[in-house]
């Protein structure tokens, strides 16, 4: 904690250790005295691959630079937001911009109709006109959230059906089998929930119609809505199996309920209109009652929302009986990042991600192949990830059924050679527009090593 008090906010020189060095340990150490595991959101702990995490000090591109100096290619993109690489420049000038203009009003704003706007129109242009009317929010979880509230409200039913391994943020209904950190650290659920409001959620298997039609049986007319991540991307990458998007629609359709297609981390990154927009443009005809976003669309700030037909989106308050607020939603800044950044996102970047993506995600299967470690890298569009197991994963079973334990060698032995993965084997790598033939050369000569690392691990050093 040394050096913690006497520092001036705005001016702020970082924790020294006790050579007076800038280092990742000594703020992990100062962090830990004051926010719970020294982070505030569980996956950027390292709980699962061990060793500090890397406190950064800036980011520019497709680089992260740590307070000690170190400059990492990275493979984790804030978690999925930065499409376009951090700190692009447009970005940067447009939230500037607005933060000269004032931080935050409490009122609405042109920039809020424009972003609005914006997400209906790449809808419509780059698939179908689905959705009506956008509210914006400050996180995926509020989004999910509301759209439950919403498909309750207007089914008058209470059960929600969600499948294991997905993520949906951390809303207590949402939080039964879920991927990301709880799958991270092996948790079936959140303590806290009661017990109540869980048995509201129906767990499911991925991929598996037959669950869900008999999920349907089992509880006639009690099913709000199906919620599920448009691919799964939270406990790895797990692809909808083609066709199981377009006939979970159709069964909850027969059956009243809502769908719920939650693109927080797939909207606006793996193409212009999502994982739907990419289902549709390759000709699939179903729609979801509402679409959830975040991550991109905020372009680095706190800003996601929900989209859906004029019908369903205005029982939301004023107008309906639904209740929904946020002092920061829409806030001005978040609302220009957004806007910047979504313009920005044109087919040469989807391009640009696809082709590093893909560059990257065969180099990981032939080093393994090379190496002589079994994997699978699952892949959903520009998304991939790595399972140390052979055979595709279709589901949560699937995912977990690997020896996850080979991940933080091959974790430590790529971020030993400035390359900064997920620190988890159950999330998604993210590439970025930014990401350039010296940032991906960088990737691939890193792997080898890496993937020995990895073939050599025992489960002990997991
Ligand atoms: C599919 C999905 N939905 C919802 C969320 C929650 O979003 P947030 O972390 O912004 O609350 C996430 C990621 O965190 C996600 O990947
Ligand atoms: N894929 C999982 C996430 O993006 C979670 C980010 C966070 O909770 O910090």
């Amino acid at each position: 904690m040394a050096g913690l008090s006497d520092r001036s906010p705005g001016l702020d020189p970082g924790v020294r250790d006790a050579a007076g060095s800038a280092s990742n340990e000594a703020e992990f150490d100062a962090a830990r005295g004051v926010i719970p595991g020294g982070v505030n959101s569980p996956v950027r702990a390292y709980a699962s691959v061990g060793g500090t995490p890397r406190f950064v000090a800036s980011a520019s591109g497709a680089r992260v630079t740590d307070v000690a100096g170190r400059d990492y290619v990275d493979l984790v993109g804030s978690w999925g937001p930065a499409l376009l690489g951090h700190a692009h420049p447009e970005v940067v000038a447009a939230v500037q911009a607005a933060a000269a203009r004032g931080l935050s009003f409490g009122a609405p704003t042109h920039g809020e109709t424009e972003l609005a706007a914006l997400v209906l129109a790449r809808l419509a242009e780059h698939a179908r006109p689905v959705a009506e009317r956008v509210r914006l929010v400050s996180t995926g979880t509020e989004a999910t959230m509301t759209a439950i509230r919403l498909a309750r409200a207007a089914t008058g039913r209470d059960l929600v059906v969600k499948f294991a391994g997905h993520y949906h943020g951390h809303s207590d209904g949402l939080l039964a089998e879920a991927g990301s950190g709880l799958a991270t650290q092996a948790l079936p659920a959140s303590s806290g929930v009661p017990a109540a409001i869980a048995a509201q959620t129906i767990v499911l298997p991925y991929n598996d119609l037959a669950a869900l039609g008999a999920a349907f049986d089992a509880h006639p007319g009690r099913i709000a809505a199906v919620i599920t991540e448009a691919a799964g991307a939270n406990a790895g990458v797990l692809a909808p199996e083609p066709g199981f998007n377009a006939a979970l629609a159709r069964l909850a359709g027969a059956e009243g309920a809502l769908v719920v297609l939650d693109e927080v981390l797939t909207g606006f990154r793996v193409g212009p209109a999502g994982w739907w927009g990419l289902e549709t443009a390759a000709g699939a005809a179903w729609e979801p009652d509402l679409l959830t976003f975040g991550k991109v669309i905020g372009g680095g700030m706190p800003l996601a929302a929900l989209a859906g037909r004029a019908s369903l989106m205005e029982l939301l308050a004023p107008l309906g009986p639904v209740y929904q607020a946020g002092t920061l939603s829409g806030n001005p800044l978040a609302v220009a990042a957004g806007l910047a950044t979504l313009r920005l996102a044109d087919a040469e970047v989807y391009r640009r991600i696809d082709a590093a993506a893909g560059v990257v995600a065969d180099a990981v299967e032939e080093t393994f192949a090379t190496v002589g470690q079994p994997v699978t890298v699952s892949r959903a569009g520009s998304l991939f990830s790595l399972a140390f197991r052979s055979g595709a994963v279709r589901d949560y079973d699937d995912a977990r059924d690997q020896e996850s334990w080979r991940y933080a060698p091959f974790f430590a032995s790529m971020l030993a050679d400035g390359v900064s993965l997920p620190p988890s084997v159950f999330e998604a790598w993210f590439l970025s527009a930014a990401h350039g033939e010296e940032d991906v050369a960088r990737v691939l000569d890193a792997l080898p090593r890496a993937a020995r690392a990895a073939a050599a691990a025992r489960p002990a050093d997991g």
